[in-house]
């Protein structure tokens, strides 16, 4: 089955393949941008449902990150609604937010480097500490390396192991829907796919999931249901594994085919033209926004990724 592109904001066109129900977390026509005038997502939508993993992929710049921010309150919505649970979120603050169950990793700073993993993991609760031993145990049951080590510091850490404690530090407070902001970057092959395990792990664990990336075939490859951005709107969506297969989106947004390229090295000549797979080279403009909002201040850069 091809992939349908998305035509203005019909919700069975918008997200295709959703199931049934109300959703978890619903954005609708969202416009938003940093500077007066300038909006960098244009009448963008995404539905959550409970349980889903839902990817966000496009070429550089086309707003993901941003998407990710205003959900958080750390960009501000023009116009357009985001609703958890029923209840309107627009632009609520980010501490509000974590209160009310979502969850968000920035793509860096994202640990405290001179603090240990445990006392990361507080940081993450500061809103409700008495729940700590309670949380601790269920993070350890899906990451027991994190019990084992609690007493390292975080910025001794590989960039992977990092990412874990992020990721970590923000389910200790029982997010219902986590944002996640580009968690493979800057990090080996290896620990990547190590990084995209732990998430669909997570999600196995009953989060549901959002997750901003720049791998996008590993992306489509491990999600529910995806969204395709450009210029900050829906250009694409639908389940991963049927965008990942649709000649447009390869065309368009993950390049020339593995296979394709593994045919063209066996037969000694060039592989067919498209963009590096993979999706679109990385180094666009750095992310906003800092550490995960709605916690304390901003912790120090962490030393580069591994
Ligand atoms: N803090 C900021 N102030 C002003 N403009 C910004 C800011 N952060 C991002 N932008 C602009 O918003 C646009 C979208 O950026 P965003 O980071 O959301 O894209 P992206 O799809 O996540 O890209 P990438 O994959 O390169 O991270 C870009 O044109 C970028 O220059």
């Amino acid at each position: 089955m091809s992939t349908t592109a998305v035509q203005g904001s019909d919700p069975s066109t918008v997200h295709r393949g959703a199931p049934a129900g109300e959703p978890l977390l619903a954005a609708t026509d969202l416009v938003a941008g940093y500077v007066p005038g300038v909006n960098i997502l244009n009448d963008c939508n995404l539905v959550v449902h409970p349980g889903e993993l839902v990817g966000i992929i496009g070429p550089n710049g086309a707003g993901k990150s941003t998407l990710l921010k205003a959900l958080f309150g750390l960009v501000t919505i023009r116009s357009g609604s985001v609703v958890l649970k029923g209840e309107e979120i627009t632009n609520h603050r980010a501490d509000s937010l974590v209160r009310r169950g979502v969850g968000f990793v920035p793509q860096t700073n994202n640990v405290f480097p001179s603090l240990s993993i445990q006392e990361n993991l507080e940081m993450g609760l500061f809103q409700a500490p008495k729940r700590f031993n309670e949380r601790f145990d269920f993070i350890v049951d899906l990451f027991p390396v994190l019990g084992e080590r609690r007493k390292q510091r975080a910025g001794s850490l590989s960039g992977g192991e990092r990412q874990m404690v992020a990721m970590a530090r923000a389910l200790m407070m029982d997010p219902s829907v986590l944002l996640l902001d580009e968690p493979s970057a800057g990090l080996s092959p290896v620990r990547q796919d190590e990084t995209f395990l732990r998430t669909r792990k997570i999600n196995k664990a009953g989060v549901s999931i959002v997750i901003v990336e720049q791998n996008a075939r590993r992306c489509l490859q491990i999600c529910d249901r995806a969204y395709v951005l450009d210029q900050g709107s829906n250009a694409y969506s639908g389940p991963g594994r049927e965008l990942m297969n649709d000649p447009k989106v390869i065309e368009l947004y993950l390049g020339t085919l593995a296979t394709d390229v593994e045919a063209a090295a066996a037969a000694d000549r060039p592989a067919p033209a498209g963009p590096a797979a993979g999706g679109p080279a990385a180094g666009g403009p750095a992310a906003a926004g800092g550490p995960a909002a709605g916690g304390p201040a901003a912790p120090p850069a962490p030393p580069a990724a591994g």
